[in-house]
């Protein structure tokens, strides 16, 4: 396979971790048996509902906030970034080749495309079987089905032995690659290791991506979602943990029904000259994928394109903050799947954008993370979106007999999908579904999950798929906390990505002045991080995300813009910097990590302020003791030492950035109305002023040299003694300049792609934080009651002192004001 890399590019990033994983698991041996996933939940009676989380959901700046006053003053957000032009193109947004209409005349077949149909029509034939037999049931094309009758047969029996068909002599499929420039390449796998997979009956060229992409078993969420989905065409409502691979469990009975419908389609030309009308689909948006955020829309698009590989199916994502023009010629190409998020496509489709607006022919809707779409009402558009669905209610044919733009096929079926992680199912949701008794809500506000589906046309038979646990969480995720105080915070962040800064790392803030706040003492103390928020321009939220993707070692300091959907193999520690405001955006946070069956830590600050709202989030879980997350206090002071320096110089610099920001703002709009500003400071408040700014940077770099002295040495415990290295660690720097040797020695370039022999330096400061918490991690128990109590006693104590502290000032204030009476 033939990679180009381009370090700025996500989808070439992604593309080359894809090859990293397809080589690595490669170069394994292969294994007799599957090793199962997930060993600790089954795929069966595992139905149980998820209670209404006590929360509110929002993302609001609290008053409360201690970093409010501190928004704004931040000079280095996403990073230290210069923002170039970036090509949306490098997004995977490049422009398809447009199809002709009615399809494409059938060509004759080289060697390697009769090679890839010659599997088609071994692996294929059950799909085919199973179509056929759908029409059938549905009553449709009759006459196709007496026809293929004696084929049926026989391909049914093969369907049922799938074994026998592993046994032959086509035990192995040919794999077509392609590297986004239509080059193909071959590959040999070996076919039985994807048994699991043939239960779902999937298309021949969909199983040619799973196995390129070495998914060997489907994960239970698309284990129970493809049958009802793409077999029975049932509208589903998913819930599974985050990374449990949800994205395909809709996408690929997506892609299913697309190929069956050209499969279809090609039979029919080929056996009549012509096909029937209801399978002439090509240039219809048949397919909308509405997410929250713009990140995920272009993850679930690179995800989809990524297994729609050897199909001509074009997949397109339309989101905000990128070239309004680009994305409708994107649109004349009439992608057959499109992915967005509700603002950029409501804009498109308000404006009468011709593909967005011929909804008839759409045949999937499907909201992922459709919690998130009823929060605060954030989504008016949304519900502007789902208004313009054509209305199919269950024996109503009169909803789609004026539509035009579509054949009866399309119609007739039009498929919704709901999916989250964390979907509230109230407790009669399901019979509300059954008896249809939702319709009264459809004028009203969308503000439920039970208005929503019932408004996007789900219809009462929906499926409904809840694999989430009790406690909600990932399996493999080691939950944890540290209880400090609010000011103690930004040390123990310093502590654990400095002494334990292995593996990425995301700090999740609730507020854009907290995330600003601690990036930059952050990158002041030498830790560089990258910033996500969604203030930034959208180019540099994609270039902030790539690179943290390209690091090893990488940390993301994010706000809930990146709670939910974000994908970044080798996340190893979420840290929540501040609690969310609600329990659902703590589990999408959390499952940033411990994804598809790798394991993670979470590890949530907690100030004496948060310790009820956490103790509630313990028990929405029903989780009643928590690992404390070790912290080895003989690090602390020197810690204290560096992040006091850091903390003065980073008032300086906010200082006169502040300083800087007001001038140019007063001397911008004096100029924008003309004025003459008037020097008219006397010669004294000019040297005065220049007095001050000399004093102010040589401060700074008294500050910055004190600081840099202390970074130059490792962060090593009081205890600590330098004599003698090899037994307690290496420094930081070391540590870097051992890394730098190993590249130059083994020739490593550090690309994720690069298979090369790789030497990792460990040191005493690179101890993992899921290693440290299994190690020396304490179970406690959480107790609300007894944290409000503490809580209430501490406000109690505060107050008391505050009023001791003013009537002492008023003593001393009468004290004087006496002497002073009788002085005179
Ligand atoms: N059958 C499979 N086997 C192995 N890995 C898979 C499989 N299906 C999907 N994956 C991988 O698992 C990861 C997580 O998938 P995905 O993003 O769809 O999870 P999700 O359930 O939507 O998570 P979230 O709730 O956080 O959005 C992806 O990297 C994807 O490529």
């Amino acid at each position: 396979m033939s990679i180009n890399r381009r370090p700025c590019s996500p989808q070439l990033t992604i593309t080359a971790v894809y090859a990293k994983t397809l080589r690595e698991m490669a170069s394994q041996p292969p294994k007799k048996k599957q090793r199962k996933r997930n060993s600790g939940r089954g795929d069966t009676g595992q139905l149980e509902r998820f209670d209404s989380l006590p929360w509110t959901s929002s993302l609001p700046e609290t008053d409360d906030d201690p970093f409010s006053a501190l928004a704004g003053l931040n000079d280095f957000e996403g990073g230290v970034l210069s923002l170039e032009e970036i090509d949306e193109s490098e997004y995977g947004l490049e422009l398809p080749k447009a199809i002709q209409k009615g399809g494409k005349k059938q060509e004759k077949p080289t060697k390697r495309k009769r090679k890839e149909s010659d599997v088609d029509e071994v692996i294929g034939k059950e799909d085919k079987a199973d179509e056929a037999g759908k029409e059938d049931k549905d009553g449709e094309n009759g006459k196709e089905v007496k026809k293929n009758k004696k084929k049926k047969k026989k391909k049914k029996k093969k369907a049922k032995k799938p074994k026998e068909y592993m046994d032959n002599e086509e035990e192995t499929v040919t794999v077509v690659e392609t590297n986004g420039n239509n080059d193909v390449e071959e590959d040999q796998v070996d076919d039985s290791e994807y048994h699991a997979w043939y239960e779902l009956r999937l298309h021949a060229l969909l199983m040619k991506s799973i196995s390129r992409l070495k998914f060997k078993e489907p994960t239970p969420i698309q284990k129970a979602c493809i049958p009802a989905a793409a077999h029975q065409g049932k509208d589903v409502i998913g819930a599974a943990e985050t990374g449990s691979g949800k994205t395909l469990a809709f996408g690929l009975p997506i892609l299913q029904r697309l190929l069956e419908e050209r499969d279809k389609f090609e039979r029919q030309v080929e056996e009549k000259g012509e096909a029937d009308e209801q399978v002439v689909s090509r240039g219809l948006l048949r397919a909308l994928v509405i997410t929250p955020t713009r990140e995920l829309a272009l993850q679930v698009t690179d995800h989809l394109k990524q297994v729609a590989i050897g199909t001509d199916i074009k997949v397109v994502p339309i989101v905000g903050g990128m070239s309004t023009e680009k994305q409708e010629r994107l649109l004349k190409a009439r992608p057959e799947i499109v992915v967005g998020t509700p603002g950029r496509l409501w804009e498109l489709m308000s404006g009468g954008e011709i593909h967005l607006v011929e909804l008839h022919s759409l045949s999937f809707f499907v909201l992922d993370e459709a919690d998130r779409m009823i929060d605060n009402g954030h989504f008016h558009e949304l519900q502007s979106i789902i208004d313009m669905l054509p209305m199919i209610r269950e024996g109503h044919p009169e909803d789609t007999q004026n539509c035009v733009t579509s054949s009866s096929f399309q119609r007739k079926k039009r498929q919704t999908f709901v999916f989250s992680a964390t979907i509230a199912l109230s407790s009669d949701f399901r019979k509300k579904l059954k008896r249809g008794s939702m319709k009264t809500k459809i004028d009203g506000e969308l503000n439920s999950m039970e208005a929503l589906s019932e408004r996007a046309g789900m219809r009462p038979n929906a499926a409904i798929i809840d694999l989430t646990n009790a406690s909600i969480m990932a399996n493999n995720l080691e939950e944890s906390f540290i209880e400090c105080q609010e000011e103690d915070k930004d040390a123990c962040l310093y502590y654990i990505l400095s002494v334990h800064g292995q593996g990425r790392t995301i700090v999740f803030c609730t507020s854009i002045a907290a995330l600003r706040h601690i990036s930059s003492l952050m990158r002041i103390l030498n830790v560089n991080v990258w910033t996500l928020h969604a203030q930034m321009q959208q180019r540099a939220r994609l270039k902030a995300i790539d690179r943290f993707r390209g690091n090893d070692n990488g940390i993301l300091v994010a706000t809930d813009v990146a709670a939910r959907g974000l994908d970044i193999p080798g996340v190893r520690t979420v840290v929540h910097y501040q609690l969310p405001h609600s329990a659902e955006v703590y589990v999408h946070r959390s499952g940033r990590t411990a994804r598809a069956s790798a394991d993670g830590c979470s590890i949530a600050l907690i100030s004496p302020k948060e310790a009820s709202k956490f103790s509630s989030l313990c028990k929405s879980f029903s989780k009643e003791s928590f690992r404390q997350f070790p912290i080895e206090a003989s690090y602390m002071p020197e810690v204290s030492k560096r992040l006091s320096l850091a903390r003065q110089i980073d008032r300086v610099l906010r200082k006169e950035s502040q300083d800087k920001a007001d001038k140019s703002w007063f001397q911008r709009n004096a100029e924008s109305i003309e004025l003459i500003v008037d020097e008219n400071d006397s010669e004294e408040e000019r040297v005065n002023s220049i007095r001050k700014k000399k004093a102010s940077s040589a401060n700074l770099k008294k500050l910055q040299q004190e600081l840099n002295s202390l970074l130059s040495r490792p962060l090593q415990p009081k205890t600590f003694s330098s004599r003698y290295l090899a037994g307690a660690g290496i420094s930081p720097l070391l540590q870097q300049q051992f890394e730098e040797l190993a590249r130059q020695k083994l020739g490593d370039t550090g690309n994720p792609g690069d298979n090369k022999k790789k030497m990792v330096v460990i040191g005493q400061d690179c101890v993992e934080p899921l290693q440290a918490l299994r190690s020396s991690g304490q179970e406690v128990t959480m107790d609300p009651k007894g944290a409000a109590e503490k809580r209430r006693n501490l406000d109690t104590l505060r107050r008391k002192r505050k009023e001791e502290k003013r009537r002492l000032h008023d003593q001393k204030r009468k004290q004087r004001k006496k002497l002073k009476a009788g002085g005179d």
